[in-house]
């Protein structure tokens, strides 16, 4: 009783708590960062004051006004980081099984680049979740209608009659049976009771991979089968709507509410991708258990915390500052990384520095998977409006009243896609979303803990990382040329650092373009021997000297605080190269071409599955090509371009022994050569390589072609 009414006494035990770290590193850093604008103005300085014969040195005030502004703009993601600390066991005291409803989305989209089965382990994982499962609800979006995933959805319910309990009882972690099962599966079982559940999750896979009961479960799951018509295809079909289980009373089996929703496609209507799909989820659920609070997932990214619906809560439900935050972002993290992080995809620096600084500035941004809303707030509400009471749930579920909600023509002349719901036309729908609630005057908060949240399936190959890059650069050099643009719509409405931490990524995409002007003017210069930095003795050079090594050294120090790898680090310098020299160039294209209403953008969908060579080679981080891809073809081109520049200077400067020359092009002869040797994957892949996931004959080919008349054009020019 003392708990009951301490929760409604006005003073509280806060649920969380902020920190900020003031100690030696942050002064470190303030020292370096002021240090760095200090040498950034130098440059400036040198450029503008001392004349060079030819135009490159204008071209390189340009690049590097573009750069420092660039860098300054990026300090905002550094320089006021914040970190949480959730009490749950508060929580727990205070509300009890009085926790409000929760609902969890989870997202899938293809049966072949997301197998069945890892989307039913995600669901099981959060299935599972430490919450009261009267108050859980679990919805998959399945936007591929496929009745595979469907038939994996009965098996799901089955097992989830054994796994739910034995989770909570044995206190599992993770709670994913995949992810459990095999680190079991080296140090050996508990107990005996764990190896029979280990035995019927192995049946069940493999019932799910062959579907050999698929049959069956169309006769003991009929009502839910029956819903495909004998000519739906994916993206093609009515709504399918399917509750699964009904656990919103308390009932001894405690499963949560379990739902299937395919919502209507049909090929004259846009259907605006996970946002479209997260749209009718919000409408659907209204009717069905209506939860005060959302949890979005991306299918499969899996529950690697029980706990984390208790932390995001105790942020949003602390009494003095919750009120003001409209979701709870976890980072992004991977299970499938390997050690050195081939395709920097774990994107740690991100993740454990950069996120904290949003945290610093207002909140870190909605990035789609891992994050918890507001249900009122993410269909509209803004910031000091009443909230509205809960949509009234319907007591005796009609499927056929809710499944309109779902149609492809519900959404027709209605602000769904505008001023409610996730934002549609953009293809990064969670930043953009995230933005406009920030601007409505919300809050948010990142929570990064220890045991990590959510795992999920990075990109494993090269060029399935450049595909996804290109999707978020484009799409945020969207929102920056939107009318939710951070600069015109975010002022006064957001805190500068804010804004500037939004521009950092926005503006992805264009910051390709004086990189790639840079590298290449570097390299083509240093083959004509034109110099393009002061010569090495002379005073001017010490600025740009203590940039090139400081800003470098420091990148490499916070990449190990991250807990990376030395050759992770250097991995992810070559992706910073790779993004901004092939995804970023096209994204930043496709964004033009859009704005000129050339094209539309569309939404590559992330394989989660490789074939078993590539993933070989995945294990042993080595750099797959394998495709044609116009992006390949310049990274080929550009890495040959360095090469072949780089031989010609040595050889020069072997052959002239002229001690001035080296003086003259020596940053130069060190920029080209370290991209020499950041590209040496890219080489081996071009002309030593015999395995399938080399660079195709072709790209190589066309590269080598396109970098030879470069040089030759510049040489005879
Ligand atoms: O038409 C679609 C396309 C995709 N998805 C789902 O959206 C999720 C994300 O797709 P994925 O291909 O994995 O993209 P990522 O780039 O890995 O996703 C990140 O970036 C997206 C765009 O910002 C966000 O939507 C995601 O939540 C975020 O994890 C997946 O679960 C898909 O099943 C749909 O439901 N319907
Ligand atoms: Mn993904």
């Amino acid at each position: 009783m003392r708990e009951v009414e301490d929760r409604f006494s006005p003073v509280h035990d806060r649920l969380f708590e902020t920190r900020r770290r003031r100690t030696g590193r942050m002064i470190a850093y303030r020292a370096f960062a002021v240090s760095v604008f200090g040498c950034i103005c130098w440059i400036l300085f040198y450029r503008v004051t001392v004349p060079v014969e030819n135009r490159t040195g204008l071209v390189m005030l340009i690049l590097e006004i573009w750069f420092g502004l660039y860098w300054v703009i990026r300090q905002s993601l550094r320089w006021n980081p914040v970190w949480r600390y959730t009490f749950t066991d508060k929580l727990s005291l205070r509300y009890k099984k009085d926790l409000p409803r929760l609902d969890v989305f989870v997202c899938t989209a293809d049966p072949v680049i997301e197998p069945p089965l890892m989307v039913v382990n995600t669901v099981l994982s959060v299935l599972a979740l430490d919450y009261p499962p009267e108050k859980l609800a679990v919805y998959l979006s399945d936007d591929g209608g496929s009745e595979l995933t469907f038939y994996a959805l009965t098996e799901a319910v089955e097992f989830a009659k054994i796994w739910v309990p034995f989770c909570k009882r044995v206190n599992v972690e993770p709670r994913s049976p995949a992810a459990y099962l095999s680190s079991k599966a080296n140090s050996g079982f508990d107990s005996a009771e764990e190896e029979e559940v280990a035995k019927l999750y192995k049946e069940m896979a493999v019932r799910i991979e062959s579907a050999s009961k698929l049959e069956e479960a169309r006769l003991n799951y009929s009502d839910g089968f029956s819903q495909w018509d004998s000519d739906a295809t994916g993206r093609n079909h009515g709504t399918i709507l399917q509750i699964l289980v009904d656990g919103r009373e308390e009932n001894e089996k405690g499963i949560p509410t379990l739902v299937y929703l395919s919502r209507e496609k049909r090929p004259e209507h846009h259907h605006h991708y996970k946002a479209g799909s997260m749209n009718a989820l919000l409408r659907v659920s209204s009717k069905i258990t209506c939860g005060r609070f959302i949890l979005n997932l991306d299918c499969d990214m899996y529950s690697n915390n029980s706990k984390s619906a208790l932390d995001a809560l105790c942020i949003l439900l602390d009494e003095k500052e919750g009120k003001k935050i409209a979701f709870v972002q976890f980072p992004q993290w991977f299970e499938n990384s390997t050690r050195n992080d081939l395709y920097g995809s774990m994107m740690r620096v991100i993740a454990n520095v950069e996120f904290n600084g949003l945290d610093g500035n207002g909140g870190p941004f909605y990035i789609g998977t891992g994050c918890f809303h507001r249900r009122d707030v993410i269909c509209g509400r803004n910031y000091g409006e009443e909230e509205e009471e809960s949509q009234k749930v319907q007591e005796v579920l009609e499927l056929e009243k809710i499944k309109p909600l779902a149609s492809c023509t519900y959404e027709e002349g209605s602000q769904w896609g505008k001023e409610m719901g996730l934002k549609y036309g953009c293809p990064v729908e969670d930043v953009i979303t995230g933005l406009a609630i920030q601007c409505g005057g919300w809050k948010s908060a990142y929570l990064n803990p220890k045991q990590q949240a959510f795992l999920g399936v990075a990109p494993t190959n090269l060029h399935q990382m450049l595909v996804q890059q290109r999707r978020w650069s484009e799409g945020d050099f969207q929102i920056f040329l939107s009318e939710y643009s951070p600069v015109w719509y975010g002022q006064g409405k957001i805190s500068l650092g804010l804004i500037l931490g939004y521009c950092g990524y926005c503006l992805w995409a264009p910051s390709a373009v004086p990189v790639a002007i840079y590298s290449v003017l570097t390299a083509l210069c240093l083959l004509k021997g034109i110099p393009l930095f002061p010569k090495v003795s002379s005073l001017w050079f010490i600025p740009f000297g203590y940039v090139t090594v400081v800003v470098n050294a420091y990148s490499l120090v916070d990449f190990l605080w991250c807990g990376g790898t030395f050759r992770g680090w250097w991995n992810e310098e070559r992706m910073w190269l790779y993004r901004r020299t092939s995804s970023f160039i096209f994204g930043f294209m496709d964004t033009i071409l859009k704005k000129l209403g050339v094209s539309e953008s569309a939404f590559v969908i992330t394989a989660k599955v490789g074939e078993e060579e590539a993933a070989e080679r995945y294990e042993k981080e080595v750099m797959e090509f394998g495709v044609e891809s116009p992006m390949f073809l310049l990274l080929g081109t550009l890495g040959m371009l360095n090469l072949f520049c780089f031989a010609a200077a040595v050889l020069r400067l072997m052959t002239s022994r002229d001690g001035g020359e080296l003086q003259k092009m020596g940053l130069q002869l060190v920029i080209t050569g370290v991209l020499v040797v950041i590209n040496w994957p890219l080489y081996e892949g071009m002309l030593l390589r015999k395995d399938k996931g080399k660079m195709p004959i072709s790209v190589t080919v066309k590269s080598v072609v396109l970098a030879l008349s470069a040089c030759t054009c510049i040489v005879f020019l």
